[in-house]
């Protein structure tokens, strides 16, 4: 029983112990499972919250899809368009293709026909240009008949010509009265003395034009263009504008501004220069030169020299072969009006570095714009040499009194330009204001005394096969004289040292020249010169090789100009000179001083003995 005792309690212990267990393991299982609980809880929450997640992305895929299939689509539908365009694009080609063959093919035709037929056209150009050399061969004769007729046109117009033109008032002289009382259409003009009542208050010029207030720039020139044509003829003109102070003088000859419509004569002329020589170039060769001087004080200065602090220029009595009457100054070759406009630009500007005061001495000085033109002919190779002088004169009531215009260094520098050989245009510049009334009056007694001059008919500088030949013969012949007379010189020198010895030089002299067959005689020169006034015996009347015919115009053109500048002196001008020695005088006679002394133009020569 004890031990029953013992076990039953030891059961009860055990039991106990086993309920104790059980009660920590259902406590345990409690814990667990409510552990578990709370984690199935928050892996319910979780997965939810995925499950949404993927919900959301699942819809992004499937609008993703959408879109891209969308998108695919369009640009399946954009390549099948393009493939279609390429595909039409191909087969126009492929028909171009074919159409150009088929052209190709005709245009080959064509340019065969077109062959044959151009074969069959040149063979007959062929022909006709046959004709044509053979019309080409008169053209030149017609040409020369062309040019001779116009020279007698303009000789029938006269060599001097005397335009007249009015200023009109300027801006500011409204209220001005004008002398001018009325300008005909035949180039008169009627001046009224607004200082003179009753008769004789008008008075009345004529000259070759009148260029009223409102004439433009170009009716003032469109007279002149026949002149710039000569100079390509080799005839030398001379242009030049003279009046008072502020008369309009720049203004015709280089005008108000650089526009087309103001350009004046200069510009004009020049342009027309080089246009007409660019028309002429199949059958002419031009070379043209430039020189610019200014003579101020009766002193020559070349404009385009480097040299600002030039010398005195020399004056050639007459010019040398090549044209040239100033030698010492620069000559500028030139070839589109262009580089002649640059020149002068320089020469303005040297003119402006010369002097102190600029427009006291452009009015009291003169400027000359020179250009030489020396013509070939393609055809013949006969040349031709023409100048042109362009002037802006000083203020006619500026120059200085006791220089008298034939000895002037202006009239030297012009002697070739206004003598018979020469074309002489002179601009008389007017004031209408009746302040001027008496300069004008007597501006316009000179250019009417000037206009009645007789330059006799203008001759150019034409040089032919046939005259070169004989300028050739001409100075061989002077050489052999020159030699003569040094030996016939020598000769007396020995004859009269030897005792006894009375020999008349002149005699002797004579004697041998008329053996030798060389010309005129000595004496008669003598005479000749002294009857004629001219107190520089011995000057050199030739130029180097001149013909027959150019040596008697070179003795008649000082004459006449003489007496135009003598009619300025108020004398007679009606008588003509005596003719003078030969012009192939021999050389040993020459007793040239050159420069201012030297006489090719009566320019420098005293008036007429009476
Ligand atoms: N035909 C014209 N029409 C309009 N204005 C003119 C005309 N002629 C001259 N003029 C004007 O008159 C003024 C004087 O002219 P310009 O300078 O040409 O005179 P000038 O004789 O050359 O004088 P100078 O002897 O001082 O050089 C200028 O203002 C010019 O523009």
């Amino acid at each position: 029983m004890v031990r029953l005792m013992q076990e039953k309690e030891n059961a009860e212990n055990t039991i106990a112990s086993l309920q104790q267990e059980i009660q920590v393991l259902s406590r345990m299982h409690e814990q667990y499972h409510e552990r578990k609980e709370t984690e199935a809880r928050q892996m319910e929450e979780h997965l939810a919250m995925r499950l949404k997640e993927a919900e959301f992305l699942l819809m992004q895929s499937e609008k993703k899809v959408e879109e891209i299939e969308s998108v695919s689509q369009l640009k399946s539908q954009l390549w099948t368009r393009k493939a279609n365009i390429f595909q039409s694009f191909m087969d126009n080609q492929k028909l171009s293709i074919k159409d150009i063959r088929i052209s190709s093919q005709s245009i080959k035709q064509e340019m065969f026909a077109l062959q044959m037929k151009w074969i069959d056209e040149i063979s007959s150009i062929g022909r006709e240009l046959k004709g044509l050399v053979d019309a080409a061969d008169n053209y030149h004769k017609v040409l020369a008949e062309n040019q001779k007729l116009f020279n007698e046109v303009q000789e029938l117009k006269g060599n001097i010509r005397v335009y007249c033109r009015v200023r009109p008032f300027l801006p500011g002289q409204d209220g001005k009265t004008t002398i001018i009382d009325y300008i005909g259409e035949n180039g008169e003009i009627l001046i009224t003395n607004p200082f003179k009542q009753g008769k004789d208050v008008c008075r009345m010029f004529k000259f070759n034009k009148v260029f009223n207030t409102h004439a433009s720039q170009a009716e003032v020139f469109s007279d002149i263009q026949p002149l710039i044509r000569s100079v390509l003829d080799g005839f030398n003109v001379c242009i030049f504008a003279y009046g008072q102070t502020g008369s309009g003088k720049t203004y015709t000859m280089s005008g108000p501004g650089t526009s087309k419509e103001d350009w004046g004569v200069n510009y004009r002329a020049l342009n027309d220069l080089f246009d007409i020589s660019l028309s002429r170039r199949n059958a002419f060769s031009y070379e043209v030169g430039v020189q610019m001087v200014e003579i101020y004080n009766e002193q020559v200065r070349d404009l385009l020299s480097n040299d600002i602090a030039q010398k005195r220029l020399g004056i050639w009595s007459t010019s040398q072969p090549n044209g040239l009457v100033v030698p010492d100054a620069s000559l500028h070759p030139v070839k589109s009006t262009l580089d002649v406009l640059q020149l002068m630009e320089i020469g303005q500007t040297n003119r402006a570095v010369g002097s102190t005061a600029l427009n006291e001495r452009s009015s009291r000085s003169h400027s000359i714009l020179t250009v030489h033109v020396r013509g070939v002919d393609l055809k013949n190779g006969s040349t031709s040499r023409g100048c042109l002088h362009l002037i802006d004169l000083a203020g006619s009531e500026r120059k200085n009194a006791h220089v008298p215009y034939r000895n002037s260094k202006l009239t030297q520098v012009l002697q070739s330009s206004l003598g018979g050989q020469a074309k002489t245009l002179m601009f008389v510049q007017i004031n209408p204001d009746t302040g001027s009334y008496s300069e004008t009056i007597s501006t316009l007694k000179f250019a009417e005394r000037v206009s009645g001059v007789e330059l006799g008919a203008a001759r150019s500088n034409k040089e032919g096969k046939d005259i070169k030949e004989l300028l050739e013969q001409v100075s061989s012949l002077k050489d052999t004289i020159s030699r003569k007379d040094m030996e016939i010189d020598q000769l007396l020198k020995n004859k009269a040292k030897s005792p006894g010895s009375s020999i008349d030089r002149n005699d002797s002299r004579q004697q041998i020249r008329r053996l030798s067959g060389t010309g005129s005689s000595e004496a008669e020169c003598e005479d000749n010169m002294s009857d004629d006034g001219c107190s520089v015996a011995g000057t050199e009347y030739s130029v180097g090789g001149a013909s027959e015919a150019t040596a008697e115009r070179m003795q008649k053109a000082p004459s006449r100009i003489a007496r135009l500048f003598h009619t300025k002196n108020g004398q007679p001008a009606n008588s003509k000179p005596k003719p003078r020695e030969s012009a192939l005088k021999p050389p040993g006679r020459t007793t040239s001083t050159g420069g201012s002394q030297a006489t090719g133009g009566s320019l420098v020569k005293p008036p007429k003995r009476r």
